[in-house]
């Protein structure tokens, strides 16, 4: 592994006899923006051994979050093979996302608040390559509190008809209202924009209940992520935030949705000259801005709240 010089000012340890088959010891749970994750640093010398994470690690996972409730689930693996840093992510709902910017900051500030990092990364995600780096010049370890930058990667607009598919009519109908502005974006994971007049976190919460009428209060969704934004007039000099509220794929209303933020900057882009937005959710708020042709980068703050000793008999 890189250099680590890391000593737990805050360390608190609960006794949980979990992950007897892993060799991780440790849980750390950090928040960005109201979102919880439950980050485990785990070492391995393959990728295949990294790799064989199974639905009982995950279960032993859910029981850490029955006393810490978190939104994700983020496994940071290092092999000797690879020498790289792998980030997985899994919703509360376990099923594995392919993209989360909140829980890449999260990531980013654990590893160099450890000292496994100085202040750039490059992780290894579910679908490529994601670039992280650390806002602040002062040292890095220890802190609780850091801003980090998170290139989201490459995203691509999706015509209606291709996200409506992920849809049966009722839930379809459950999402649009007339007069609204609609638009799917893939970054990895998939995402339903809306953009209309409405008050975000009064649409998401009845969206919500909506859904678990129609889903029998299951999260699975229908495989996509679906934010409203409330329409501003971005061409003003100094245009106020931008509110929004996510409903979050395996997991529900949300407090923030880092990948959400940078799809919802997509969309806007197509009608607006933006160089940044700064998007206002009910946790906090996080600027987004493109950096070069179709990668987009998100920054904001991310903390240290503690960690999780487990006994590994
Ligand atoms: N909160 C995340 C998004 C997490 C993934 C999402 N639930 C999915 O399954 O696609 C973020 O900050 O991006």
């Amino acid at each position: 592994m890189p250099y680590r010089n890391a000593s737990f000012k805050n360390l608190i340890g609960v006794p949980l006899t979990l992950f007897q088959n892993s060799k991780c010891s440790e849980i750390h749970v950090m928040e960005a923006q109201g979102n919880s994750f439950l980050v485990q640093i785990t070492p391995f010398k393959t990728l295949e051994e990294a790799f064989s994470c199974t639905r009982e690690v995950l279960e032993n996972f859910f029981s850490v979050h029955s006393r810490y409730p978190s939104d994700q689930f983020v496994q940071l693996i290092y092999t000797d093979e690879t020498h790289l840093w792998h980030l997985r992510f899994w919703n509360r709902d376990g099923s594995s996302a392919e993209a989360c910017g909140n829980g890449t900051r999260s990531a980013t500030h654990l590893l160099s608040r450890l000292g496994y990092i100085k202040s750039e990364i490059e992780f290894q995600g579910p679908v490529g390559p994601l670039k992280a780096y650390v806002n602040s010049k002062e040292p890095h370890t220890n802190q609780a509190s850091q801003t980090i930058t998170v290139c989201q990667g490459k995203g691509r607009l999706l015509s209606i008809e291709s996200i409506k598919k992920s849809f049966t009519q009722e839930m379809w109908q459950n999402v649009i209202k007339e007069g609204e502005h609609i638009c799917g974006v893939d970054l990895g994971n998939l995402h339903l924009i809306i953009i209309g007049y409405q008050d975000p976190v009064s649409y998401i919460r009845a969206y919500d209940e909506a859904w678990r009428n129609l889903r029998k209060n299951s999260y699975d969704s229908a495989g996509v992520n679906i934010s409203y934004v409330r329409c501003v007039d971005l061409q003003k000099k100094n245009p106020e935030p931008v509110l929004i509220a996510t409903w979050e794929r395996g997991v529900g209303p949300t407090l923030s949705c880092g990948s959400a933020s940078c799809a919802a900057f997509i969309v806007l882009a197509e009608h607006y000259l933006l160089d940044q937005i700064p998007f206002q959710f009910p946790g906090g708020t996080i600027v987004v801005r493109q950096c070069s042709r179709k990668k987009y980068w998100h920054s904001a703050l991310s903390s240290y709240h503690c960690s999780v000793h487990l006994h590994i008999s």
